[in-house]
């Protein structure tokens, strides 16, 4: 099945440095969940509220830093503003899986600083944007989705720029770096569906290299 899978939703280069790996980690899926799991139990999901109000994504990081955000702005925090604690170690398999997928896209000695979870429940979305506060233009973005669908929109360097939209699967990668780097991307309100492990709910992992001078407390 997973072969089939494989040969019906081939690699695809989505642009220049950009590629989607579907099924890349959905072996691993189950030891994802557990280190999603444990994360979350040390550094609870929730929603930012940013000027914009509350975010519809429920997010919560692990790694040397996470990303937080509130109505003054965003940025990377070593500490979770919600306990006052450090945010949770990133799990050994999910570095590892990191690595090997970015390796995979091309990029070697890939290593992350930080890995922000998103979890999408049924309407949430993610507007248009960059991934701009990482100070790091020369390592990649590694995207891990799990659960159920989403239709990822993947656009070029100016915001209106034409955009490829993708529909990402359980287990799928995309990896974005080189002259995709700083490539406008969102995620369409995600429709109500169920999958085995995650019910109506989508994660989404993003690890990040992240420059240490931009850390905040
Ligand atoms: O959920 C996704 O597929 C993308 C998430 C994203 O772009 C981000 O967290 O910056
Ligand atoms: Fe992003």
């Amino acid at each position: 099945m997973d072969d089939l899978l494989t040969s019906v939703r081939p690699r695809t280069i989505l642009a220049e440095g950009a590629v989607w790996l579907p099924g890349f980690v959905l072996s691993e899926a189950q030891a994802l969940h557990q280190a999603i799991a444990q994360v979350s139990a040390q550094a609870p999901f929730r929603h930012f509220r940013t000027r914009m109000g509350p975010m519809s994504a429920a997010m919560t990081s692990c790694g040397a830093c996470g990303w937080v955000a509130d109505p003054s702005g965003y940025r990377y925090s070593r500490t979770d503003p919600q306990t006052g604690q450090s945010w949770p170690a990133m799990p050994d398999a999910l570095r590892h899986l990191a690595v090997l997928a970015a390796a995979e896209a091309g990029y070697a000695a890939f290593d992350p600083a930080s890995c922000l979870i998103n979890r999408y429940g049924p309407g949430a979305k993610m507007g248009l944007h960059e991934d701009r506060d990482e100070g790091m233009p020369e390592a990649p973005v590694v995207s891990v989705s799990l659960g159920v669908p989403a239709r990822f929109s993947f656009g070029g360097l100016r915001r209106t720029d034409p955009k490829r939209i993708i529909e990402l699967l359980d287990g799928d990668v995309v990896v974005w770096g080189g002259g995709s780097r700083f490539a406008w991307h969102g995620v369409s309100p995600i429709r109500e569906t169920f999958h085995q492990q995650t019910g109506a709910m989508r994660y989404n992992l993003t690890f990040r290299a992240i420059n240490a001078a931009l850390f905040r407390p």
